[in-house]
């Protein structure tokens, strides 16, 4: 095999983790590091644009594209699972949400691997994350000024975002107007997102902090294809240019920030993982990890439909033909002055609720000022909304295995949604709440329709019925490399990949448990807590 460059450090996958690692560890300017990402570069208005992530879903040009297998609880139904595959990684096609881990979810965290984990720690990283300087001076207090990536909130106020916070308020679940991420995350209001001066500020806003030192390397539209390892040691990655597989060499440590799919899927094709799996796909194992790819956990979403009246909301983009031209002309303005619809995600409130705890959460809502779809065989309403409803803490676990040795292969991606009984009741109590919220409070008024008629039934089995027809994912797969203190974790508190040498994990596939919020933020703090352990014990 041919070698190229040698490094100090190469970190596998430029995501939301990575980028926030490439660019702590780069800070001693004698450490060599190489950030190696299989996706191409991020400068296209599609991402700097926060209205493109309605192209970005979907979209082949940044987007894995990955899919579950059949989900026997969701009627076989396959699941369609967007990750970004371009420098900045799925932060670089999100929906830009800015949500801090509860303090709950960080001492889970904490009680199976060590303190660094628990909330101080991870609240003192996060506020090194942020920058709040354009949030209104009362939230400003306590949280981060000068980080790169920049937090804005209630872009334009909707008329609907208002009403839905107004309609939570009368149904008893509150207010928040802290975007969730002051000490209580409980009650409706408006998001933090990480969307500046009309700009997204994903993670490669890292890269721009690092940008000019020398010591950093950052090689695109390069896919890793597995570990080398010598002697129970990692020493580089091997990586295809044209017909030749080339080794990339480390000298101190490889850190794997391929996310949560992406990393144990290259643990696999490196000889570390369930040994029989491993086996059965023609690997040889090398260290028999049986928790590789387990554990994985995701947050189940259902997005209930209605056409409204009397308001004006982002439908008109979706609609056929006439969508085109609107979308030219926002995109026109968008262009000329920064500003417009093309400036918003289209999501700007939310709430929090379901227990008795302000700290902790069991639902999260997304209002999404938009009908994408139109009901079926209907013409597409003029106007309407999304109301996400999304269970916070699921029971529910699956796996990532591998789907052959070949690593052009998609892996089996199997979260095994609501196959923990309790899910799907909790879920469907979730929505029945929902729609007494929207059906019975200040958004009345702009109702035209329900277009999920079965969510709205009083009859529990046909909203059961309904969620196994449509529920999605809300695209926060984690756990897949478990962190923790017991021998059977993938990785120890330091993120050692435990039984090599030199392998470090850090991104959302060490999660031990899922957060009850978006995971976006948590994953950066994550890379900057790997680089300062890295460099604490270099
Ligand atoms: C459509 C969508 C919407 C979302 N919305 C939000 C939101 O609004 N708010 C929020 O907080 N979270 C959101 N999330 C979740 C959040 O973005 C992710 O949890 C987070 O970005 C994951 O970070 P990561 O570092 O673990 O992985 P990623 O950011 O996915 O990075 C992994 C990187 O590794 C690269 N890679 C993978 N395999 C290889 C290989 N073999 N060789 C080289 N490179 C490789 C990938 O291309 C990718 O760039 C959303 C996610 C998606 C997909």
């Amino acid at each position: 095999m041919k070698e190229s460059a040698i490094y100090d450090y190469i970190i596998v996958g430029a995501g939301s983790s990575g980028c926030a690692l490439a660019e702590r560890l780069s800070r001693d300017a004698t450490a060599r590091v190489a950030l190696i990402e299989a996706g191409k570069s991020d400068k296209s208005l599609l991402i700097r644009m926060p209205a493109g992530v309605r192209l970005l879903y979907n979209g082949a040009a940044y987007n894995w594209k990955f899919s579950t297998t059949a989900q026997p609880e969701l009627e076989a139904r396959k699941i369609y699972i967007p990750r970004g595959k371009v420098i900045g990684g799925s932060s670089s096609i999100n929906s830009m949400i800015a949500i801090k881990g509860a303090r709950s979810d960080y001492e889970k965290w904490a009680a199976v691997s060590s303190p660094e984990w628990g909330p101080e720690n991870m609240y003192r990283v996060l506020r090194e994350i942020e920058d709040c300087s354009a949030l209104p001076l009362v939230s400003r207090n306590g949280r981060g000024q000068d980080g790169p990536i920049k937090l804005s909130r209630r872009l334009t106020g909707h008329t609907l975002s208002e009403a839905y916070i107004e309609a939570c308020e009368q149904a008893g679940i509150g207010q928040n107007d802290e975007g969730f991420n002051g000490e209580n995350q409980a009650g409706a209001g408006y998001f933090d997102v990480n969307i500046a001066y009309g700009k997204r500020h994903g993670a490669s806003m890292f890269l721009k902090k690092a940008s000019g030192r020398s010591n950093l390397t950052v090689l695109s539209g390069l896919p890793v294809r597995r570990v080398h390892l010598e002697n129970g040691a990692a020493c580089g990655v091997v990586v295809k240019k044209g017909s030749d597989e080339v080794l990339l060499r480390a000298d101190s440590e490889v850190i794997l920030s391929a996310g949560s799919i992406g990393t144990p899927q290259l643990l696999m094709l490196s000889g570390i993982g369930p040994s029989t799996h491993l086996r059965e796909t023609g690997i040889t194992p090398i260290i028999d990890a049986p928790e590789v790819g387990q554990n994985l956990r995701d947050h189940l979403d259902c997005s209930i439909r209605w056409a409204t009246q009397g308001v004006d909301t982002y439908t008109k983009y979706f609609r056929p033909y006439e969508g085109l031209c609107h979308s030219a002309l926002a995109g026109a303005q968008y262009l000329l002055k920064g500003t417009g619809s093309a400036a918003t995600q289209g999501i700007e409130a939310g709430a929090f609720w379901g227990t008795d705890r302000p700290d902790q959460a069991e639902f999260q809502t997304h209002l999404v000022l938009a009908l994408k779809w139109p009901p079926k065989g209907e013409q597409h309403p003029k106007n309407g909304f999304a109301l996400r409803v999304c269970q916070l803490n699921p029971q529910s676990v699956g796996e990532i295995r591998l789907a052959s040795a070949d690593p052009n292969d998609a892996p089996f991606i199997d979260p095994r949604f609501l196959s923990h009984s309790k899910d799907l009741d909790m879920l469907a109590d979730g929505v029945t709440r929902m729609v007494d919220v929207v059906e019975s409070g200040a958004m009345r008024t702009y109702l035209d329709k329900a277009i999920d008629k079965d969510a709205l039934s009083t009859d529990p089995e046909v909203v059961r019925r309904w969620i196994r027809k449509n529920a999605e994912t809300v695209y926060h797969p984690v756990g897949t490399c478990r962190m923790g203190n017991d021998d059977s974790s993938v990785v120890d508190s330091a993120l050692r990949v435990r039984g090599v040498e030199n392998l470090r994990v850090a991104d959302a596939s060490i999660m031990p448990t899922i957060l009850s919020g978006n995971t976006n933020l948590s994953c950066m703090a994550i890379g900057l807590i790997a680089g300062e352990t890295i460099q604490a014990s270099s």
